[in-house]
C-alpha cells in the first residue's frame, strides 16, 4: 500500500518554547484505519491540527495525496475531514443547512443526494430541520461527522471520535468507521479507549512526549508484545513455590489457589510441557487452566511508562 499522507521531521514548538513535537516522521497508508494512541499531552491533536492546516509546524513536511500542507494548502485540504474533539457548530442552524454549507466550504458544487446519504447514513436523516441546539450530545457528534464527509473527502481524522458517547452510538461509530473504510476512505483516529483501537485499527501509532514511539501493525504489535499467561487454579493451595520452581517465570495468586505462569506466545518454546512435568513430579495438581494474552491495554501502558522496552516481550526461562 503506497502512502496518502506524508510527514518528514515535523517539529511544532508553541510560542513559549514548548516543543510539543519532536522529529516526527510517519506514514499513513492509503486506505487503512491508523490510530494514534498515546497519554494527554502526548502531541495528538497538536499531529492533527498541523496535518489539516489549523496549526503552523515550526520544521518539516507533510503531504496529503501528493500535495504539500502548507505550500498547496487548498488542494490537500479539500482531500481531508476532520471531526474535532470539542463539537464546534452553529447551534442555530438546522442539520441539513449545516452539512450542504460545509460542502460548499471546500468548493464543491452542491449535491443533495450526497449530502442526503450521509445523513441518512448517520441516521440523521429525520432531524434534518432540527436546529443543531435541540439535539443530543451524540446526536452533535454525528452532525460532525456528516459536517467532515460533506466534501468528499479521502481522508478523515476522528479525534477522540466516541469520547463521552454511549455504548450503542460507540458501536454505531465503529461501523461506520469500518463502511468508510470499505469505501476506500483512509482514517486516522485518536482515543483514548483502547479497546476501540484494539477492535478497528489496522495499525497503531504511539506517540509519547511529542516523540514516535511505536508504529506497528495490530496484529504484529499484539503477537510481539502480546505475551502470554497461564493460570492454573490448584486442588491444593501453596504456600511457597518449590525451590525447583522459583527460576521459572511462575508467581502465586488467590491466596495460593493459583499459579500464573508467564510465557513469550512468539517464542519458539513456550515452556508449558516442560512445567507442566514439573508440576506432577512435585505432585501439584490443578483442576482447571486458562491461558490469556496481554490486552493492547497493558501493551500501552508498559510503551509510555518505559518506551525503552518496547522491542520485546520477557522471554520465558525455560524450554519445552
Ligand atoms: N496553543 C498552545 N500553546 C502552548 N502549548 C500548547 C498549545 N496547544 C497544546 N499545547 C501543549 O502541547 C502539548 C501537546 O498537546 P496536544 O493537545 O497536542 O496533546 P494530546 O495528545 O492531543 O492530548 P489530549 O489527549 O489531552 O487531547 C501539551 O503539553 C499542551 O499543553
Amino acid at each position: 500500500m503506497s502512502a496518502i499522507i506524508s510527514v518528514s521531521n515535523l517539529n511544532k514548538v508553541y510560542d513559549g518554547g514548548f516543543q510539543a513535537l519532536n522529529n516526527i516522521s510517519l506514514d499513513i497508508l492509503q486506505g487503512e484505519i491508523f490510530a494514534l494512541l498515546g497519554p494527554n499531552g502526548a502531541g495528538k491533536t497538536t499531529l492533527i491540527s498541523i496535518i489539516c492546516g489549523i496549526v503552523n509546524p515550526s520544521s518539516g513536511t507533510i503531504s496529503a495525496d501528493g500535495h504539500d500542507i502548507v505550500r498547496d494548502y487548498r488542494a490537500a485540504r479539500s482531500k481531508i475531514g476532520l471531526v474535532p474533539q470539542e463539537l464546534c457548530t452553529d447551534g442555530f442552524e438546522s442539520v441539513l443547512a449545516t452539512v450542504t454549507f460545509s460542502r460548499g466550504l471546500f468548493g464543491k458544487p452542491p449535491n443533495a443526494a450526497y449530502i442526503e446519504q450521509i445523513l441518512r447514513q448517520l441516521s440523521l436523516w429525520d432531524k434534518k430541520d432540527a436546529r443543531i441546539m435541540s439535539l443530543s450530545g451524540g446526536m452533535k457528534r454525528r452532525v460532525m461527522i456528516a459536517k467532515a464527509l460533506s466534501h468528499e473527502p479521502e481522508i478523515l481524522f476522528l479525534d477522540e471520535p466516541t469520547a463521552g458517547v454511549d455504548v450503542e452510538l460507540r458501536r454505531d461509530m465503529w461501523d461506520m468507521v469500518r463502511e468508510l473504510r470499505e469505501r476506500g476512505v483512509t482514517i486516522i483516529l485518536t482515543t483514548h479507549y483502547i479497546e476501540e483501537a484494539e477492535e478497528m485499527a489496522d495499525r497503531i501509532g504511539v506517540i509519547n512526549k511529542g516523540e514516535i514511539v511505536l508504529v506497528e501493525e495490530k496484529s504484529a504489535l499484539m503477537d510481539k508484545l502480546g505475551q502470554k499467561q497461564l493460570r492454573l487454579q490448584l486442588q491444593r493451595p501453596l504456600e511457597v513455590l518449590p525451590l525447583e520452581l522459583q527460576s521459572y517465570p511462575l508467581s502465586l495468586g488467590n491466596e495460593g489457589m493459583e499459579l500464573i505462569y508467564h510465557f513469550d506466545s512468539q517464542g519458539e518454546h513456550t515452556g508449558i510441557a516442560d512445567l507442566f512435568r514439573r508440576l506432577d513430579e512435585h505432585g501439584i495438581d490443578y483442576k482447571d487452566l486458562q491461558s490469556r494474552q496481554r490486552s493492547l491495554e497493558e501493551i500501552f501502558v508498559s510503551l509510555v511508562s518505559s518506551p525503552q522496552q518496547v522491542s520485546a516481550a520477557p522471554q520465558s526461562e525455560v524450554n519445552s
